[in-house]
This record gives C-alpha cells, structure tokens and sequence, in this order.
C-alpha cells in the first residue's frame, strides 16, 4: 500500500511539472507567454491571452489532465479506495509539481486549473470542487473581488473552512485541504506585482 502511495504521489509530482503553456511555447518556437503578462504564471489565462486560443486550449486539457490522471489511475488500478490516507497525497501531488515543478527549476504557476484536475478525479464525491467553482464564480460574479490575484487568494481561503464542514472522509478532505493550503502558499509567497484589492457587490455596482 505504501508502495503504491509513494509511486503515485511522485508519479503525480512529475506529470505536475510538466508545465503545458512552456511545452506548446517549445514546440511551436513561439515566444514566452510569460513574458508579457502582469503575473508572469505560465497558467491558462496567459496562455490564452498571450499565445491564442489553440495555446490555451492545450494548456487547459493538459494542466487539467496531468493532475485528473495521476489520482484517477491510483484510484482505479491500485486496490486502494479514497478511505486511505494516501489518497491525500497523491491528490496534492500534481499541484505541487505544477507550483514548484521540477522541470522548470521549480518556479511555476499557482495551481488552479491542476486544482480542478485533481478534484475532477474523485468524483462522484462532487462537493469539494463543486464548493470550489461556487466560490470562485461568487467571488467573480455576486461579491466582485479584483485583482484577479485576491480573488483567487480568497477563494481558497474560504475555501478551506467550507471543507471542514462537508461530510466526506478524512483522506477527501485532507486532501482538499492540503491542496487549498499549497495554493495560498504560493500566492502569499509570490512577488507579482498586485494591484489595490477592491471587494464590490454586484447590488452596488
Ligand atoms: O493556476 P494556474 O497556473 O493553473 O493558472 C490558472 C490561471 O491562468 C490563473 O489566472
């Protein structure tokens, strides 16, 4: 069992860190998509933005896939259910490679599309990310938080204690929790340049 926990949460850290916006970037010889952008994340939103919409596209599938994939195989072809405590390691593991990815002298982005992944996999346990895409549309739509770097910030912190109230297992929740954590670590750690916080309901506006 420990076996197994080992090699998927290290399989999950290295198909983390693969970061998919530098792969296409690489292979179409195209310029940084880094480079022109407030936040400098090799994530979706500037691969988008800065490398069009087939750069976007392929970053999305694939920052999604490398953390759904890890977890829903060690579910699926170890012996193991989600009732293990492993699980919350290798659920981390693909958001921990993609913010500090070992291909990339570990300076990577913050983790929210992998997030996503990750909790894609356990379902039909829906609640994590179904709160998770709750709150960040809320926080996008009803009670409208800008920049883009608090709002994201917030969510996750909110985050964190709308876990502590559902009723799944330990190894979901651990899981969750640990993955919300390493998020707002790499945000409160970062050195973008962050514009004024501003928080207005959508009833004002
Ligand atoms: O968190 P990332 O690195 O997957 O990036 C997602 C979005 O591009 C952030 O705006």
């Amino acid at each position: 069992m420990l076996t197994d926990v080992v090699l998927y949460t290290l399989i999950g850290y290295l198909s983390g860190s693969v970061l998919y916006s530098l792969l296409y970037v690489k292979m179409f010889k195209l310029s940084d998509i880094r480079i022109n952008s407030r936040d400098h994340n090799p994530g979706v939103a500037n691969a988008f933005k800065n490398g069009g919409f087939a750069c976007g596209t392929f970053t999305l599938v694939g920052d999604f896939f490398k953390a759904f994939l890890p977890v829903y195989l060690y579910l699926h072809l170890t012996s193991h259910s989600l009732s293990s405590i492993g699980a919350a390691l290798v659920m981390v593991a693909p958001v921990i490679g993609h913010i500090y990815p070992l291909f990339h002298d570990f300076k990577g982005g913050k983790g929210i599309t992998s997030s996503f992944g990750s909790l894609a996999a356990i379902l039909p346990i829906w609640q994590p990310i179904a709160f998770l895409a709750i709150l960040f549309l809320f926080f996008s739509c009803i009670l409208v938080i800008k920049p883009n770097y608090y709002r994201t910030l917030v969510t996750y912190i909110v985050f964190l204690p709308c876990i502590l109230t559902l009723n799944i297992n330990v190894s979901v929740g651990t899981g969750a929790l640990l993955i919300a954590s390493a998020i707002i670590v790499r945000l409160l750690t970062s050195k973008e340049h962050k514009e004024e916080f501003s928080m207005e309901p959508i009833w004002k506006r």
